[in-house]
């Protein structure tokens, strides 16, 4: 569902993607993995449009994106927990739902509010709390919920369980397991190579902005040598 084919990009004058291909087929989870400041938030930018695009292919469901703005790549069914989660602070946990919500383009809205508070009980008791009086689990929480209630085809996160407690990236993780099982595409960053091995269907590899390897999560787990070459501190 989503192909990025040589995608190059940068800020300013300075280039920071130099050929960047990766591809996820609908239902799949894909882990973008990388050193620190390989390029992996860039990527994310540049295909959801919040920076330019300087070269390279990007389409959805066949549909050149290359080209769109950001409001128009999320219309398209592209949800995004952004690194750092960026939730609204001086809005309560439901407004930050509610300010994001929007139908799919066919059939009835997968993701409500009601939903929501299914999947994560502890932001329905928080419902009436500003989101600057949450906790940092609990804003990674709504910041996912606040992406699904955009019902989103392909959901992106960035960095989502960095540094929560482990008890809350497991709830996290066991969430994410729960969207795949459910069908949906979701694009992965995380440093936690082995829970990123579990949940992934497949991997991309990146270093200094270029696509060094990318194959399924099962051959990477033997790949030590690509393990060493680009994971590894
Ligand atoms: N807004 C910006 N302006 C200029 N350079 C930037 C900007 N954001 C990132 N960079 C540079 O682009 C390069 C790639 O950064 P990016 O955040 O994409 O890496 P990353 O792989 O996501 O790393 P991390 O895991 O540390 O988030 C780095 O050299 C970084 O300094």
């Amino acid at each position: 569902m989503l192909n990025i084919d040589h995608l190059t990009a940068g800020y300013g004058q300075s280039q920071v993607l130099f050929d960047v291909s990766l591809s996820i087929q609908a239902g799949q989870v894909l882990a973008l993995l990388g050193r620190n400041g390989m390029g992996k938030t860039t990527t994310i930018s540049a295909l959801m449009g919040m920076i330019p695009r300087w070269g390279g292919v990007v389409t959805l469901d066949g549909r050149d994106t290359s080209r769109l703005p950001s409001h128009r790549v999320a219309r398209l069914g592209v949800g995004l927990v952004p690194e750092g989660r960026q939730i609204f602070p001086t809005l309560t946990v439901e407004e930050n739902l509610v300010a994001t919500a929007a139908a799919p383009g066919d059939g009835p809205a997968r993701w409500t509010l009601e939903a929501v508070w299914d999947l994560f009980p502890r932001l329905k008791e928080r419902r009436r709390n500003l989101g600057n009086r949450l906790s940092g689990g609990e804003q990674q929480m709504l910041a996912i919920g606040r992406a699904l209630m955009t019902n989103p085809r392909l959901l992106i996160l960035d960095e989502a369980t960095e540094g929560l407690a482990p008890v809350i990236r497991g709830e996290i993780w066991a969430v994410l397991d729960i969207l795949k099982r459910e069908g949906l595409s979701i694009l992965l960053v995380d440093k936690n190579l082995s829970a990123v091995l579990r949940l992934a269907d497949n991997c991309a590899v990146i270093e200094k902005g270029r696509t060094v390897w990318s194959g399924s999560s099962d051959a990477l787990k033997q790949a030590d040598d690509v393990q060493s070459a680009y994971l590894h501190m």
